[in-house]
């Protein structure tokens, strides 16, 4: 069995992280042969449930984005220590739906705090620790965003909300995380059909497991 890997994906409102990730988990455990804990930032421990549960409330409108990005790396940290790397000690290949370019992308670039103020309580809050392999789904803001709004409008909640410039700073945020982190972040074209897509992210994930291995 390959070593246990670490798997981010990251993307903007609508880019379809949560359908992708459920087609292709099951693929991802026959490529790593072997089992894989699907999780998600913020969450996927109960007190980073808690601080998910005050990110995401409309009764948080308003929040200083210095708290907020610091509640993001509390959530982080205790997500990390929790569940992701006793996870990776028992061998058990980790994917999780956003980790730490979702911080830089929305409180650095986003919000304007900048990638080296929210880079840095990163370090605080994971030691360094990075995802061997990040998928990045990249959109067009306008794209995702009908595609949430055509959807679930029921469930839009305080960071949909953001205005479009938001969301541009957003995508800007990633594709000069991309760029800079070319060799662990793999930019996949997420306007295309799902099908497509789910193909595109597969074929990336075996390749890097084939080469890593
Ligand atoms: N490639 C695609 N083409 C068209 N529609 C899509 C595609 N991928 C996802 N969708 C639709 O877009 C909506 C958002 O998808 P999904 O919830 O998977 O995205 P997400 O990235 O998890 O969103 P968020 O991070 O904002 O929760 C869903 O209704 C889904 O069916
Ligand atoms: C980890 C993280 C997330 N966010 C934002 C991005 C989304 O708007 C929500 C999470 O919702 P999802 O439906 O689970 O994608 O939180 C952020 O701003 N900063 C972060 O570090």
């Amino acid at each position: 069995m390959p070593a246990p890997f670490f798997f981010s994906f990251e993307g903007p409102e609508g880019a379809g992280k949560t359908s992708v990730l459920t087609a292709v988990l099951p693929e991802i455990e026959k490529i790593v042969a072997g089992p894989v804990l699907l999780t998600r930032e913020p969450g996927g421990t109960p007190i980073a449930e808690a601080i998910r549960n005050i990110l995401k409330s409309d009764e948080s409108t308003g929040m200083d984005a210095r708290t907020e990005a610091l509640l993001f790396a509390a959530a982080r940290r205790q997500h990390l220590q929790e569940t992701i790397l006793p996870a990776l000690a028992r061998k058990q290949t980790v994917v999780s739906d956003r980790y730490l370019d979702s911080s830089i992308a929305y409180q650095g670039y986003g919000r304007g705090l900048g990638y080296e103020t929210v880079w840095d309580i990163n370090q605080f809050a994971t030691e360094g620790f990075m995802p061997d392999m990040t998928i990045y789904l990249d959109l067009p803001v306008e794209v995702g965003l009908a595609r949430i709004q055509a959807n679930r409008q029921d469930k839009i909640d305080r960071l949909d909300k953001e205005d479009i410039d938001f969301h541009k700073r957003v995508r800007e945020g990633y594709l000069s995380l991309a760029d800079r982190f070319s060799d662990r972040i793999k930019t996949i074209n997420a306007d295309q059909a799902l099908d497509q897509v789910i193909a595109d992210v597969i074929d990336s994930i075996k390749q890097y497991v084939e080469v890593h291995s």
